[in-house]
């Protein structure tokens, strides 16, 4: 890796210079940013991200983070000896299943990256979409085709919620006082349930009913990859749908690519796909000329 004690000063201040017109560009700007389960594995990378959040909130950028945490989910119920299936990308969340569901990602997952980003000197806030009766959903209904008889059948995914109402009364007293919002995806259903709703689609909601500048979900691969494995730069929504029609985006992707097509539609301008796992991914798609994954657009 190139330190910046090989980088010439003069260089070093081209770099911090060429930030400047993107930093214009997003003054007091909102910007989503969805940190997914895979990317904050590593405690070194998920540190320079809670840096990243700091510096972009430092620059009068108001920053909204969405956390994860499928691989933390599934660690915890293994080791309460607790069966997890997924269907159409979503976990199938039984009444045991939620309460494990809840406490690790608005209690174990939530407040580490709370601590990351307030011992790089900001001010987290931890919050889930069930606080200030944020996100409200309703259950979530899909279909799949049954291979044996072909016929297509509802599936339950038990408390798997769709947001459908977001209520932005917290997040308009956080943003913008330097304080950082950080969501747990969970929201309450109709009937006062808690529900557990995909991180993307989550994200997507927020981002859309705040009407944020950028959405950025940050995963584990460099964005969308083509079915030779090559990263596509630029995707339109119709060549997205394409894509997933003929299965070159599946699983964990799909969810994904629908959260920037809802954002897009939403009016969100620029929404991207990046590799969480690359140390400060946020800096280098936010501040430099270089995009690094897949950008989606209309
Ligand atoms: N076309 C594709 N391009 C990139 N990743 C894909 C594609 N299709 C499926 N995937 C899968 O989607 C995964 C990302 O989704 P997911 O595991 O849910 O990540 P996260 O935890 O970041 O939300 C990738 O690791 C990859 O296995
Ligand atoms: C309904 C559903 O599937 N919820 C997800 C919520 C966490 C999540 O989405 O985490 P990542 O972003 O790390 O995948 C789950 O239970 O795993």
């Amino acid at each position: 890796m190139t330190s910046a004690q090989n980088i010439s000063p003069l260089d070093q201040a081209r770099i911090l210079s060429e930030a400047l017109p993107h930093m214009q560009q997003y003054d007091e700007e909102t910007i989503v940013i969805k940190y997914g389960g895979h990317a904050m594995g590593a405690e070194e990378t998920a540190k320079a991200f809670a840096r990243d959040i700091v510096l972009l909130e430092q620059t009068a950028i108001n920053p909204v983070v969405v956390h994860g945490g499928g691989p933390q989910i599934a660690t915890m119920l293994k080791r309460l000896g607790i069966q997890s299936e997924f269907a159409a990308g979503l976990r199938i969340t039984d009444a045991a299943t939620i309460e494990i569901v809840e406490m690790v990602l608005a209690g174990s997952v939530n407040k580490q990256l709370v601590g990351y980003i307030n011992e790089a000197g900001g001010k987290a806030v931890g919050l889930s979409g069930k606080d200030g009766n944020m996100v409200k959903a309703s259950k979530t209904s899909r279909t799949m085709v049954d291979p044996d008889s072909n016929i297509e059948k509802a599936i339950d995914l038990g408390f798997v919620g769709d947001p459908d109402k977001v209520d932005l009364t917290l997040l308009n007293q956080l943003i913008g006082y330097e304080l950082i919002p950080v969501l747990a995806p969970l929201a309450t259903s109709h009937d006062g349930h808690t529900l557990n709703v995909n991180a993307d689609t989550f994200a997507g909601a927020v981002a859309g009913a705040l009407k944020a500048k950028r959405l950025l979900l940050l995963t584990d691969v460099p964005g969308v990859l083509d079915k030779s494995k090559k990263l596509i730069p630029e995707l339109s929504v119709k060549d997205a749908r394409k894509l997933i029609a003929d299965g070159t985006i599946s699983g964990g992707m799909i969810p994904k690519v629908e959260t920037c097509i809802y954002a897009l539609e939403q009016g969100v301008q620029g929404v991207v796909i990046i590799d969480g796992k690359m140390q400060h991914a946020v800096l280098l798609e936010l501040f430099t000329n270089q995009g690094t994954g897949t950008l989606i657009h209309k």
